[in-house]
């Protein structure tokens, strides 16, 4: 099944794994990187460090976690002057050992953490870098998400 990445919803797409005696090929083949333009990735050092809020009328996002484990919330943004503040976020786990790929369309904010030190992100965007710069909305970390809290 190929994932349409044209939808207004967030994706979670699930690869798989296969090893051999010459070792392992991870895989998400439903991910269809043909609308992709920039990729780029992001480590956090420290677990404390909230990269939040960061969001895109034009713009969609696609995470994949290459090591470690982060949290990562999206909130839909139909008022962009004045954001809702009794949105909810939805709130997902990627982890470099669950071979996962969170699609985030456009029109959303995107906010994170790390669970472990050290942790890594591989971020694709189907903007190249002048569109996206047209095209960043920042929030404060604190709308939201109690980033404090226990997640799990
Ligand atoms: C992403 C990127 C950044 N840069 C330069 C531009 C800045 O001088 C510097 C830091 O970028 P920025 O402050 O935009 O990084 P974040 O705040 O983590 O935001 C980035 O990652 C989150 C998840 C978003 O959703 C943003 O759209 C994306 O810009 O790296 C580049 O030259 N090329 C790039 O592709």
């Amino acid at each position: 099944m190929e994932i349409d990445l044209g939808t207004k919803k967030h994706q979670l797409i699930n690869g798989a794994v296969h090893n051999d005696h010459r070792g392992t090929v991870a895989y998400v083949n439903d991910f269809n990187m043909s609308p992709i333009k920039r990729m780029y990735t992001i480590t956090h050092t420290s677990t404390t460090v909230v990269r939040a809020w960061q969001a895109h009328k034009i713009e969609a996002k696609y995470f994949k976690c290459t090591k470690g484990r982060f949290v990562i919330a999206i909130v839909p943004i139909k008022d962009w002057n004045t954001p809702d503040v009794n949105s909810k976020p939805e709130i997902f786990i990627l982890q470099a050992d669950k071979n996962q790929v969170l699609c985030v369309p456009k029109g959303h904010a995107n906010g994170f953490k790390a669970l472990e030190a050290n942790s890594e992100l591989i971020v694709f965007s189907d903007q190249d870098l002048d569109s996206a710069k047209n095209d960043q909305y920042r929030f404060d970390q604190d709308l939201w998400m109690d980033w404090s809290k226990k997640i799990i």
